[in-house]
């Protein structure tokens, strides 16, 4: 559809590894406005890094392609920054000069060096790290670096933030805070984002819309659920806001009873366990929301 800010057309991709194809992804078509967040869900293996790499230039789709703004996307571009998993920082630099490297990439010609250094402690103040500029990786904590790494990607102006599970490997308390910032970086910038994640509360939280994807082989988008919850978000009163829990069902739905994780279903174990209740604590689980029984496997 012509307008589109982002738009995903048809994409497939078929891996070649040792003389064997495998179809990963097939038929994936998302369209989506500026501004816009989306998160990506579905269990393990099903394609989302695949879809997210494709966007991001890293990885060239068999069929169909990708257009941002209506160009083309074939290759990696400041246009479109990713937040790993595990931030990705080089440990012999500083905060400041992660930063700043980044900065330089993108503004070197068009911000003299005086606006570069106001624009790297702008970004820094953004996800509350301008207090750590002079400290490097190895001297901040896990949750900390991820907010340098976010800081890193903002400070470029991407058209399009691309978050592979951004928070995946943060505790609990750490990965609530973490949300609660990027809420309100998002409601400040309107950046668009596409983020992949596998905690279902998360999911509900922080998107306009929710991307639940079929398991592979040829994984495909399976539904789309709209979340027209009122910004701004406050997850203690979402906690027990009847509409926020119907959400949060819809996804558990099409995660454990439409598209069973293939490796449960292997085992015979094709009926996920019950669900109980989100804010009790699980053994061994650190999730902020829940644990388990709300993330995708
Ligand atoms: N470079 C590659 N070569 C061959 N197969 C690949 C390659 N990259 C991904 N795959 C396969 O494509 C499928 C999708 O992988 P992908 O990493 O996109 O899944 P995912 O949904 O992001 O998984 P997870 O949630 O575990 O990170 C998997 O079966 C994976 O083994």
């Amino acid at each position: 559809m012509a307008g589109k800010y982002l738009d995903i057309t048809g994409v497939g991709i078929e891996f070649n590894t040792g003389g064997t194809k495998f179809r990963a992804l097939q038929n994936v078509n998302l369209k989506m406005e500026k501004g816009e967040f989306v998160s990506l869900i579905g269990h393990s293996g099903c394609g989302k890094s695949t879809v997210l790499n494709i966007v991001a230039g890293l990885l060239r789709a068999t069929e169909g392609g990708v257009a941002l703004e209506g160009r083309e996307v074939d290759e990696p571009g400041p246009d479109r920054a990713v937040v790993f998993q595990n931030h990705s920082l080089m440990p012999w630099l500083t905060v400041y000069e992660n930063v700043e490297l980044a900065v330089n990439q993108v503004f070197r010609k068009t911000k003299s060096r005086a606006e570069r250094r106001e624009w790297i402690e702008h970004n820094l103040k953004l996800v509350n790290m301008d207090h750590a500029m002079n400290k490097l990786p190895g001297e901040i904590s896990g949750g900390m670096k991820q907010r340098v790494g976010i800081a890193r990607c903002l400070a470029m102006q991407p058209k399009v933030l691309l978050m592979d599970e951004p928070f995946g490997a943060l505790d609990a308390l750490t990965r609530a805070q973490l949300q609660d910032s990027l809420m309100r970086i998002q409601a400040e910038l309107g950046n668009t984002v596409i983020m992949i994640t596998h905690d279902v509360d998360e999911a509900v939280l922080l998107s306009d819309r929710i991307v639940m994807m079929t398991n592979g082989p040829a994984a495909t988008i399976g539904e789309i659920l709209q979340i027209d919850l009122p910004r701004p978000r406050d997850r203690l009163e979402l906690a027990e806001d009847p509409d926020f829990v119907h959400l949060r069902q819809q996804v558990l739905e099409f995660l454990y009873a439409k598209h069973v994780n293939p490796d449960t279903k292997a085992r015979g174990e094709a009926k996920p366990a019950p669900l109980r209740d989100a804010s009790a604590p699980a053994p061994d689980d650190d999730s902020p929301s829940g644990g388990a029984d709300t993330q995708a496997a």
